[in-house]
């Protein structure tokens, strides 16, 4: 399925059994529809994990990162997410926030956060990657296949 074909309201309709995100994370990136299979990150306040990743082939994955909730500092600015489209990410879903929010609103990627702060986080690379992570009810397991539109987040179950 293409990036701009899907509605995750059909999609849920068709199965029933398919994880939806209650958090109401704003959707912030030029891209305003987006799926792919999974990779995780947990970080608290350090996206050097973050930079390090989105730098690397992303092959149409979709990157969830799961910041704890932090509204304190940015995990992902305009360069970090020019970077996750050259490296063909799909988009990066963030449990905490972003900056750069207008030049993300340009770009060609699916980005979904809390909110944004102009502060930056640490880069000393601390978290966890590929690792199931949970916010929000939802279970991101890294494999599993997430869609994301302007009505919510949905995730298959494997
Ligand atoms: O470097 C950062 O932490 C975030 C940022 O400003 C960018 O991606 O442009």
């Amino acid at each position: 399925m293409s990036d701009s074909d899907f509605s995750t309201c059909d999609l849920f309709d068709a199965d029933e059994q398919l994880q939806s995100l209650s958090l109401q994370l704003q959707n912030l990136g030029g891209k305003k529809k987006f799926t792919g299979p999974i990779r995780t990150i947990r970080c608290h306040r350090d996206n050097g994990l973050v930079k390090s990743t989105l730098n690397t082939p992303g092959a149409g994955h979709v990157l969830v990162v799961d910041g704890e909730g932090s509204l304190e500092s940015a995990l992902m600015g305009d360069m970090i997410a020019e970077a996750a489209i050259a490296n063909d990410w799909a988009g990066v879903v963030i449990n905490g926030a972003i900056r750069d929010r207008a030049a993300l609103a340009q770009l060609n990627l699916g980005v979904k956060a809390l909110g944004s702060n102009p502060r930056k986080s640490a880069k000393a690379g601390h978290g966890v990657f590929d690792i199931d992570i949970e916010f929000g009810g939802v279970n991101f397991r890294p494999g599993a296949t997430l869609w994301s539109d302007e009505d919510g987040i949905l995730v298959t179950n494997s």
